[in-house]
């Protein structure tokens, strides 16, 4: 009884909760804190930009929030799911159902076409091959693509590959879209495209972005900006 009401639905609460999470590495026999307690908190539909000087932790930590790595202390929780309590296979199979994840080098499969590529977490998915094409057709137009299924990835410019990437980060419809320095193999008003992009399909779908930038034009599309400095995180709950 108290177990059927303590689980909230997934449409409930925030997308994104962290809670003294921690995370070294060892390097050289020497033990190197990386995350020191970091506390943090993403209702859905919002966008936050994570900021931070080279090597303060940035990627470390959004790889800890799509279940790539693994805190050393903390929680995680995604959707009121804890992420840092599920064995290595769970996370697995959790991260193909509610996350999607933009790289900065894109990340396509060049040997597989546009819509094969956009299709790819469809297919993880099980969604029948059917459902897959016309979802692709619809993503495709989403992004500004049409037509463009037949193209391999080279065929493409930079900002058009960024487009089909981000196609495939939201083709499963993920609960957390994570993105880490999308714009930072593009030029200045390619990346600005992508941004605006990014940011109209997060607030027309409600999607939850986390996004690691260097850029404070990128971060300025953002509900709030995270500063990761020193193992800790400065909130601003403001704008920026
Ligand atoms: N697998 C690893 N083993 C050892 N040290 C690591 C590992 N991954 C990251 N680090 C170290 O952790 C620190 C944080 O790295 P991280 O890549 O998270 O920083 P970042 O803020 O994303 O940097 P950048 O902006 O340059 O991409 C760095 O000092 C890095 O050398």
């Amino acid at each position: 009884m108290a177990n059927a009401t303590a689980k909230a639905a997934p449409e409930e609460g925030p997308v994104l909760q962290v809670r003294d999470l921690r995370r070294a590495y060892e390097e050289g026999g020497r033990r190197r804190v990386v995350l020191d307690g970091i506390d943090a908190r993403v209702e859905r539909g919002e966008i936050v930009a994570l900021l931070g000087r080279s090597g303060s932790g940035k990627s470390t930590l959004l790889n800890l929030l799509a279940g790539i790595d693994r805190p050393d202390g903390g929680e995680i929780r995604v959707e009121g799911q804890r992420l840092d309590r599920m064995g290595e296979r769970e996370r697995t199979l959790f991260r193909r159902r509610r996350v999607g994840f933009i790289y900065q080098f894109f990340n396509l499969v060049p040997t597989l076409t546009v819509a094969e590529n956009i299709a790819l977490p469809l297919e993880l998915n099980d969604v029948p091959a059917r459902e897959r094409r016309s979802r692709v057709e619809d993503l495709l137009g989403q992004v500004g693509l049409p037509g463009r299924g037949g193209a391999f990835p080279d065929a493409l410019s930079g900002g058009e590959q960024q487009r089909v990437a981000i196609a495939r980060a939201i083709a499963h419809e993920p609960a957390l879209l994570l993105a880490d320095e999308p714009t930072g193999n593009l030029d200045a008003d390619t990346g600005a495209r992508i941004i605006a992009l990014l940011r109209d399909l997060a607030r027309r779908q409600g999607r939850t972005l986390v996004m690691v930038t260097h850029s404070r034009e990128v971060a300025a599309v953002a509900d709030r900006v995270w500063t990761l400095c020193e193992g800790r995180l400065d909130h601003g709950d403001v704008h920026p």
